[in-house]
Parts: structure tokens; sequence; C-alpha cells
């Protein structure tokens, strides 16, 4: 039976590399890019079709950070099909990221240096600002345009699929701020909330079939990661980068390597996986690929109290967004 799955934020990086991946693994999959822009959807799916001429590669226009576009979204997913196998949250985004090079270069010299390489934990930070629904941008298109989109098509949902971080860290997110409106670490925060959501999850709907898994891909170079540093740096720095990838498992590089756990989950049975583990991509020195799970730092009660309140923000954008559509059928029709 011809399975689909479908990816967000699939026309670059680790999205697209995993869309090759399941491709070379299953030939007869139907596969879904959900992409904001459609040009860069368009150019993916035509690199996919060079490499696997006959494979059935669909788009779906997509922006997570909107909740009018993912409405709209998940309308067109429920007419087009009726299963969804797979669905891979991996759009994130980290809007201008700062390195705090003296902490860089103390971490360096400090015993935590291995630990700094695979999580960046006290060197990186953030600056969000809020979207045009009224949330902050990360929160919105890292956790909660998934969270809608999920809630929107459950009944045709078996396994979900987040693509979280290493970075995400329990010190990063309040529940009283669970948008991260006051900090400045919004990425570390809005993927430690989807560890805590993937659990959530877990625990309302594994009994209605439905199974969530969060991996950490390492660290991969990719637009994403090229938004960190000026490219001269990292032009620079790159020799360093496989250099330190011989000592450090997580220095997976390659988007593709990357993609690893994200691959090796959709060939497991939801039952036997770990819902308190985060599946880890990783790359030996000698370049070998696996994946690895690791327990989360989260726990099942504030998991809950974060389903409770995003259920609770859904209601009110629900409620803005269908105040939004009435006023603007009124002036449609004066
Ligand atoms: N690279 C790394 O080292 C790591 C990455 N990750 C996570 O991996 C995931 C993929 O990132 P990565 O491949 O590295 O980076 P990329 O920037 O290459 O990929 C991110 C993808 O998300 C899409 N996207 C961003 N915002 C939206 C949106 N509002 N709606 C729809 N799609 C959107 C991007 O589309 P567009 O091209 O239009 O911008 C792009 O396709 C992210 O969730 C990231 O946090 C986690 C740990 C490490
Ligand atoms: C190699 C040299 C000399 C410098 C590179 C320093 C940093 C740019 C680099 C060190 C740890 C990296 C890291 C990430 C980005 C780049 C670093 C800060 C991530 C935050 C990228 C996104 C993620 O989700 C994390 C898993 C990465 C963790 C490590």
């Amino acid at each position: 039976m011809e399975r689909v799955v479908i990816i967000t934020g699939a026309n670059s990086g680790i999205g697209l590399a995993l869309c090759e991946r399941l491709l070379t693994e299953d030939s007869q999959l139907r596969l879904c890019l959900a992409c904001r822009n459609m040009q860069r959807a368009e150019a993916a799916r035509a690199a996919l079709l060079t490499s696997h001429s006959n494979a059935h590669v669909d788009l779906l226009q997509l922006d997570v950070g909107s909740v009018q576009s993912v409405l709209s979204a998940a309308q067109e997913v429920k007419a087009r099909y009726n299963r969804i196998d797979f669905l891979y949250l991996n759009a994130g985004i980290m809007p201008n990221p700062q390195l705090d090079l003296n902490a860089f270069f103390k971490g360096l010299f400090s015993r935590n240096v291995v630990r700094m390489f695979a999580t960046a934990e006290g060197i990186l930070t953030q600056q969000d600002r809020l979207n045009s629904d009224g949330l902050q941008e990360v929160f919105a298109t890292n956790l909660f345009g998934h969270f809608l989109l999920i809630r929107e098509l459950e009944p045709l949902l078996s396994r979900l699929v987040w693509t979280s971080s290493s970075n995400a860290r329990r010190s990063a997110f309040s529940m009283e701020d669970m948008q991260h409106r006051e900090g400045r670490e919004s990425y570390s925060s809005s993927k430690y909330a989807s560890d805590m959501l993937s659990l959530a999850l877990n625990r309302q709907k594994n009994s209605q079939g439905l199974f969530s898994s969060v991996i950490c891909p390492g660290l991969v170079m990719t637009n994403l990661t090229y938004g960190i540093l000026p490219s001269f740096f990292w032009t620079l720095i790159m020799p360093v980068m496989w250099l330190i990838r011989i000592f450090t498992n997580t220095f997976t590089l390659t988007p593709h390597n990357g993609a690893e756990a994200l691959h090796w989950l959709f060939l497991q049975n939801p039952e036997s996986l770990d819902p308190r583990a985060k599946y880890h991509s990783l790359t030996s020195g000698l370049g070998t690929n696996y994946t690895q799970p690791r327990q989360m730092d989260i726990d099942e009660g504030t998991s809950d109290v974060l389903y409770s309140k995003l259920l609770e923000l859904e209601k009110e954008v629900r409620r803005k967004q269908s105040e939004e559509n009435a006023d603007e059928e009124i002036s449609a029709v004066k």
C-alpha cells in the first residue's frame, strides 16, 4: 500500500535530505513537501525527481508560522489524502542568532567543552519578535503552528516525528512565559517545549494509535547554521569543524547524516519506541551514521500542563481567526 508522508520545511537542509533518504527507502511512497515558499518547493521537487524519476512528490503551501496558512493547508490535506502515515514536524527557525565569543573561548578551556560543542549551551542567544497573529515568531513556527496542524489532522495521523535539538533546555523554558516573550533563548525554549509536547501527545493519544517521537540531528551545516556566523568565518573554520568531527559524534555536519534518526524512526515499530527518549543522529569519527536514544530532562506533569495551555491558546487563536474572517466577509459585502 502506498504510504503518505508529509514533511514540513522540506525544501532545504535536513528536511530535503530526509526526502531523498525516504524515496531511496521506499519508491512507492507519496511524499508531500509542505513549504512556505512554493518556488523553493518546486526546486526541491525537481531535484528529488532528478534522482527518483518515478517518485510521487506533491507540494503543499504551508507557512507553519501563520495560523491562517496552517488552517488552509490542513483543509487541503484533508481533501487530498484519507490517511497520513508519517508527519515530520521539521520546519524551524533561529532568527538573529548571536554567538557570545567571550563565553565560547571560556568554554573552550573548561570541562564543559564537549557539551558546549554538542548543545551550544551558554553561548547562543536569539532576538525574537511578534508575528502578524500576535504570537512570538519562534514559538509560532517551531511549536504552535505544528501543534495546530496536528490538531487539525488528528483523525488522519498515526506517526509524528519532531526535529528537536540538543539545544533544548529546561532552564530556557518557563510555563508562565511559554512563548518566551521575555528571554533571549527562544530557540532553546521552543525545542524544549516540543520535547514536552511530544511526551504529552504520547500520554494522551497512544491509546488512539497516535505516536510521537523527537530527534536531534546533531550539528548540521544548513541555512540555519550558516546564519549564525558570517560566511567567510564558516569558510575559515570548516577544516576545524571536520577535525572536531573526528572526536565528537554529534558533529554530523551533512544534512544526509543529520537525517539519520528521522530515517531510522521511519523503519521502527512505534510500540518499541521510548516516549521519554530523544533519538540522536550521530556520526562516528570514521563516518558511520547511527541513531542513539538519550533520556530527555522532562516530566509528565509539566508536559501535561503545557498541553492544556496550548489547547487554551488554540481556542483563543481560532476565535480571533473566525472574528477576522467574519470582518473580512462583512467588508467584502459592503
Ligand atoms: N542544522 C542544525 O544543526 C540543527 C537543526 N535542527 C532543526 O532542524 C530543522 C531543520 O532545519 P535545518 O535543515 O537545519 O535548516 P534549514 O533552514 O535548511 O531548514 C529549515 C526549513 O524550515 C522551513 N521553514 C522555516 N520557517 C518556516 C515556516 N514558517 N513555514 C514553513 N516552513 C518553514 C525553511 O523554509 P525556507 O527555505 O522557506 O526558509 C526550511 O525549509 C529545524 O527545526 C531546526 O531547528 C536541530 C538541531 C540542529
Ligand atoms: C568550530 C569553531 C571554532 C567554532 C564554531 C562555534 C559555534 C558556531 C558552534 C559551536 C557549537 C555549535 C552548535 C550549533 C550552532 C553552531 C555552534 C554554536 C547549534 C546551536 C545549531 C542548532 C542546534 O539545534 C544545535 C543542536 C547546535 C548545537 C551546537
